[in-house]
C-alpha cells in the first residue's frame, strides 16, 4: 500500500480534493490550522455541498503538530502567503524521493522548488471553484480546469500517477509538459479576478460591464508582456485564450474573450473571487502580492512596465487596510490608469 496523499491546507480546494479522494477509497490525510475544521473533518465528516453534488465523508485530519513520519506525496492548498510557513512545517515530513504538489493559484514552484529542491516539486493549475463556509462545509461551486505536470516539462511515472489521481475528482484532468503556460494564463484571469474583487459585484457583473472592459484589458496585457519577456507562453481553459491579450493583438480579440469570461463565471453558485471572499468575508489580507505583486518585479526586472498591475496591487492593500470599500468608485481608481480601448472595438466572435 503506499503511503496516504497529505493535503496541507484542507480549506476549500484540498478539502474538496480531499473528500473526493476518501470517498473513492483513497488513503489521504488532511492537515489544517483550524482545530474546529479538522476535528469536523475527523469525527462527523466533511460536507461538501452545492450544485455539483452533495455528501458528507469523513476524512482523517490533523492539525500540524499532529502530523508524524515521513510522505511521499504532498498536495499543498495554502493561499500563496501561507506557502512559506507551510513548506517549512512540511518539509520535517516530505521523504527523500517525495514531491510537493501546489494546488494553488500563482508561482508557488518558484519558492517550493527553492524550499523543497526542484525534484521535489510539481505544478498544478487548478480552476474549479469552492468556497470553505465554516468548519466542515464547503461549497463546490463549479467544476473547472485542473492540470498537472512537471516544472521541468517531463512526464515521469509519478506525473502520471497524480494525473490519475486528479481524474477521480475531475474526469477532465490534463497531462502537461508545459505547466508554466497553464499557470501565466491563470495569472491572466487571476489579475481580473482581483479587479473584480475591487467591487462588491459578482464575477460575472465586472465582466459583462462594458465600462470596466479597459481594466480587464490592460491587465491582462500587461500579464502578457511579462510573460513574453520570460519567453513563456501562457495557455488558457475553456474559451478563455489568454492570448487574445498579448501584444499587438486587437481589442476586439480580448474583448471577446472577457465575453466569455462574463458568461463562464454566470454558471457557477460561487459568484465571487476568493479574493472577494478574503476581503468581504473572511476579512483577511489576500493573496495580491505573492500572486500578483510578484509579475511586476519580474516586469521591472525585465523593464516591461506594469502600471496597472502595480495601481491594483495599491488598491487591494488599501481595502486589506480599510482606506477603502469594494466599490465601482475603488475600481474606477484602476479604471483611471488603463488606456482607453480602440474606438471601435467591439468583440470578436469567438472561434468554435
Ligand atoms: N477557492 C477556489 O475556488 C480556488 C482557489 N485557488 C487557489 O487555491 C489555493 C488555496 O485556496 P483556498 O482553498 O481557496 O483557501 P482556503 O483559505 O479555503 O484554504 C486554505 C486552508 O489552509 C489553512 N492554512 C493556512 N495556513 C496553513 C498552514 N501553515 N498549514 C496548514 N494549513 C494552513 C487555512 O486556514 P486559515 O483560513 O485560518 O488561514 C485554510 O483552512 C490558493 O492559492 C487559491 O488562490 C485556485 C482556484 C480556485
Ligand atoms: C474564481 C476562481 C474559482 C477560478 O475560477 C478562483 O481562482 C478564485 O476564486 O480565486
Amino acid at each position: 500500500m503506499p503511503d496516504p496523499i497529505l493535503i496541507w491546507g484542507a480549506g476549500a480546494i484540498g478539502g474538496t480534493l480531499g473528500a473526493y479522494w476518501a470517498r473513492a477509497g483513497i488513503d489521504v490525510l488532511m492537515v489544517d490550522t483550524v482545530a474546529a475544521h479538522v476535528e469536523a473533518c475527523r469525527t462527523v465528516g466533511l460536507h461538501i455541498e452545492g450544485p455539483i453534488e452533495g455528501f458528507r465523508q469523513v476524512v482523517p485530519a490533523a492539525l500540524p503538530g499532529e502530523v508524524r513520519g515521513t510522505y511521499s506525496r504532498i498536495v499543498l492548498a495554502v493561499k500563496a502567503q501561507a506557502t512559506e510557513e507551510a513548506m517549512a512545517a512540511l518539509l520535517p515530513h516530505l521523504a527523500p524521493d517525495g514531491y510537493v504538489l501546489s494546488a494553488q493559484n500563482g508561482l508557488n514552484e518558484i519558492a517550493i522548488g527553492r524550499i523543497a529542491g526542484a525534484e521535489r516539486t510539481m505544478g498544478c493549475f487548478v480552476n474549479f471553484g469552492a468556497d470553505w463556509l465554516e468548519p466542515g462545509r464547503i461549497l463546490y461551486g463549479n467544476r473547472g480546469a485542473v492540470v498537472v505536470g512537471e516544472i521541468d516539462g517531463t512526464i515521469r511515472p509519478r506525473t502520471r500517477e497524480m494525473h490519475h489521481l486528479m481524474q477521480v475528482f475531475e474526469p477532465d484532468s490534463v497531462l502537461t509538459d508545459d505547466i508554466w503556460g497553464y499557470l501565466w494564463g491563470k495569472l491572466a484571469y487571476g489579475a481580473m479576478l482581483f479587479g473584480t474583487a475591487l467591487t462588491d459585484e459578482s464575477m460575472s457583473a465586472n465582466f459583462a460591464d462594458p465600462a470596466r472592459a479597459p481594466a480587464w484589458v490592460a491587465l491582462g496585457r500587461e500579464v502578457m508582456a511579462v510573460a513574453r519577456a520570460r519567453s513563456v507562453s501562457p495557455r488558457g481553459f475553456g474559451e478563455f485564450d489568454p492570448l487574445a491579450f498579448a501584444p499587438g493583438r486587437p481589442d476586439a480579440d480580448a474583448l471577446a474573450n472577457i465575453a466569455w469570461l462574463a458568461d463562464y463565471t454566470s454558471k457557477t453558485a460561487k459568484t465571487h473571487s476568493g479574493i472577494w471572499r478574503d476581503l468581504a468575508v473572511r476579512k483577511r489580507r489576500t493573496e495580491v502580492d505573492p500572486q500578483i505583486g510578484i509579475i511586476g518585479v519580474l516586469g521591472r526586472e525585465a523593464g516591461v512596465p506594469t502600471p496597472a498591475l502595480d495601481r491594483l496591487v495599491a488598491l487591494i492593500h488599501d481595502i486589506e487596510e480599510g482606506r477603502r470599500p469594494q466599490s465601482p468608485a475603488t475600481l474606477q481608481e484602476l479604471i483611471a490608469r488603463c488606456p482607453p480601448l480602440a474606438p471601435s472595438s467591439s468583440p470578436a466572435p469567438l472561434k468554435a
